[in-house]
């Protein structure tokens, strides 16, 4: 008999060492990873191999790009391979420019296109608030789109839709912006299926599964991803030196630094201090985005004394 031969296909959701494979024909079966490490990651392309009702991820395709965080004690994949990162924050809750800037810095990284998104537009004055406090992130070149999730506002879906055509793209977002709205929006039963998901990768127990794959046309040419809510983000992984050149308001002024190796904190005739704004000059580094830098510098270095 012929050996069985593998198929390719794309991971989808993931728990524990469980993964939703869905092949070219469209179908989605449990696979399993192959030994003890549990490697694969949403967005992943596979080579796999049928085993009765399940499968066996036998090879990962190289990756064009992963998505992730790093603290002190673990690294957190969100997915792979992908195009863009849409930050969902909202004008209510208020969201954190630390968190906000660290997503971003961790897109930059890895060459993935971040789009920021403001919801709650209906919420006059609070959005008004919170999109004034973006223009340092509009100035910087950063896309920001507003939106109205729960609304039927169809211009801004439409434009939100216009970004997504094509695109792989993960949703990110603090709790409480409205992840679930706008993905229950785009992809009517999404949030449905996801229970029903998660139940059978975990055998039957309630847990969510981490990211999650939907494709949001039926030729399956644009995908959105939802991703688990975004606490504490990590950037263990960032080298402190490389960290202006992550920042786009800070990165062209580090070429006027007088030093090579300037920190740009404390070193004489350096660019990015210069550009800083202040009370006597409005500056082109926002001053919240220097202080962003400074307490992210210092906390990558000390990481790196031990
Ligand atoms: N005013 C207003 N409220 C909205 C809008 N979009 C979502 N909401 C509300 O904001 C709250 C949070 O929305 P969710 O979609 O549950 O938010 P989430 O980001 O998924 O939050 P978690 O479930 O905590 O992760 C809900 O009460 C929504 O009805 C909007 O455009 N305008
Ligand atoms: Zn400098």
């Amino acid at each position: 008999m012929a050996p069985p031969s593998q198929q390719s296909g794309l991971i989808v959701a993931n728990y524990g060492r469980h993964f939703l494979v869905e092949s070219a024909s469209g179908e989605r079966r449990i696979c399993h990873s192959r030994g003890k490490k549990s490697q694969g990651v949403v967005g992943d392309r596979v080579w796999w191999l049928a085993s009765q009702d399940e499968g066996t991820i036998e090879k990962i395709e190289p990756r064009r790009n992963l998505f992730y965080r790093q603290d002190e004690v673990r690294t957190k994949s969100f997915a792979a391979n992908l195009d863009q990162v849409l930050i969902l924050i909202a004008a209510e809750p208020e969201f954190s420019s630390s968190q906000l800037s660290r997503a971003l810095i961790a897109a930059e990284e890895q060459h993935i296109t971040p789009i920021i998104a403001l919801n709650k537009r209906d919420l006059t004055e609070p959005f008004a608030r919170a999109w004034a406090w973006l223009a340092p992130y509009r100035q910087m070149g950063y896309d920001v789109l507003p939106l109205a999730m729960a609304t039927h506002n169809e211009a801004d879906r439409d434009a939100l839709l216009q970004r997504l055509s094509g695109k792989t793209t993960l949703v990110l977002g603090p709790s409480g912006a409205g992840k679930s709205t706008l993905i229950n929006r785009l992809i009517p039963g999404a949030l449905a299926q996801t229970g029903e998901l998660s139940q059978a990768l975990n055998s039957g127990k309630h847990t969510t599964t981490s990211t999650t794959w939907y494709w949001l046309n039926s030729d399956k040419t644009s995908a959105l991803l939802d991703s688990p809510g975004f606490q504490e983000f990590g950037l263990n992984h960032i080298d402190p030196a490389q960290l202006a050149a992550y920042m786009p308001d800070l990165k062209p002024h580090v070429a006027h630094c007088k030093f090579y190796n300037c920190s740009h904190l404390h070193e004489p005739g350096c660019g990015v201090m210069a550009a800083v704004e202040s009370a006597s000059s409005p500056g082109e580094i926002s001053a919240n985005r220097y202080k962003i830098y400074s307490e992210l510098y210092a906390e990558l270095k000390q990481i790196r004394r031990y």
